[in-house]
């Protein structure tokens, strides 16, 4: 059974970072890595001060809700967002942030967030940018080519769609669960590559061929997975790995709670993805006109 690797950044050895990342990415699609650099009380602060606010009442949670005709920020309320082409119903919360000039709960209802957040999507940011030069290396291309194309992430969404989302998978102790109810559907991301943390309650899983392989909790570390923009960039020499989060089948964990945080990285909006083998067979992609194709096909409203 294909295993996801895990990739240790701590001794800064970047040829064989370089290697073990593109190693990862060509297959599994999913790498996690350890010795990143984040501290877990900034990525606690966030957990926590996201459970506050997802535990609030709902007509409370629908004042900073996101708007489709708007932008990308705010609350997203279960069923919401449709990840899954198959699924009746998704049951999750989420609240996206762009920048530190998204909008947020007031702090009178949620002090920490707006903080707690913004230090986790910075330093989030300084890390995607390290990544970047990584697969660029790997890919043979100059170091700065994806750091190039990214300049704006999480500054300005005018300018770059890079997305921090929180993720709220509620209780389920008391619903019967009906066939065809999830977490969260099986899909593939959509962007560059996303950075995900997750809690240790574990769930989400990954497709490998045609087995689902489970990507358990490691303390401590970061999961990394590329979206299908760098799918098509890379002309498929890095795969978009698909993955879902079922509910889970023991009474203990279907009753906890789950949460998580996804980084989703875009390339800057006006950004024209081409395949980089110089096959011509695909007309170049505009970064912001793929991601908008791809949220009004999953957001319901
Ligand atoms: O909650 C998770 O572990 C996965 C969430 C996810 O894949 C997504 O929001 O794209
Ligand atoms: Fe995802």
């Amino acid at each position: 059974m294909a295993a996801i690797p895990i990739v240790d950044l701590d001794d800064n050895k970047t040829d064989r970072v370089v290697k073990q990342l593109d190693e990862a990415f060509s297959t599994v699609g999913f790498v996690y890595l350890t010795n990143h650099g984040i501290q877990q009380a900034t990525i606690d602060s966030v957990l926590k001060a996201s459970k506050h606010f997802f535990q609030l009442p709902d007509d409370v949670k629908n004042q900073t809700r996101r708007d489709s005709s708007k932008d990308n920020d705010g609350y997203v309320g279960i069923n919401q967002e449709i990840l899954g082409t198959n699924n009746l119903q998704e049951i999750k919360e989420a609240y996206n942030v762009t920048s530190s000039n998204s909008i947020f709960p007031s702090e009178e209802l949620d002090p920490e967030f707006r903080s707690a957040v913004v230090s986790l999507a910075l330093e989030l940011t300084e890390l995607t940018k390290r990544l970047l030069t990584f697969m660029a290396l790997a890919l043979g291309l100059e170091d700065n080519f994806f750091v190039d194309r990214h300049r704006f992430m999480f500054q300005d969404q005018t300018k770059n769609a890079t997305t921090f989302r929180t993720l709220y998978y509620p209780s389920l102790a008391d619903t019967h669960i009906q066939p065809g109810v999830v977490r969260c559907g099986a899909h593939s991301d959509y962007g560059t590559i996303t950075l995900l943390l997750q809690d240790d309650v574990g769930g989400l899983q990954v497709l490998s061929g045609t087995e689902w392989i489970s990507a358990v909790p490691i303390p401590g570390s970061i999961l990394v997975n590329l979206g299908d923009l760098m799918q098509f960039w890379t002309a498929g020499r890095y795969t978009a790995t698909v993955h879902r989060v079922l509910v889970p089948e023991e009474e203990i964990r279907r009753k906890s709670t789950r949460q998580s945080i996804a980084f989703f990285v875009h390339p800057d909006n006006d950004v024209m993805v081409s395949q980089l083998n110089g096959c011509n067979d695909h007309p170049p992609v505009g970064a912001l006109d793929y991601l908008k194709t791809r949220l009004s096909a999953t957001y319901k409203y």
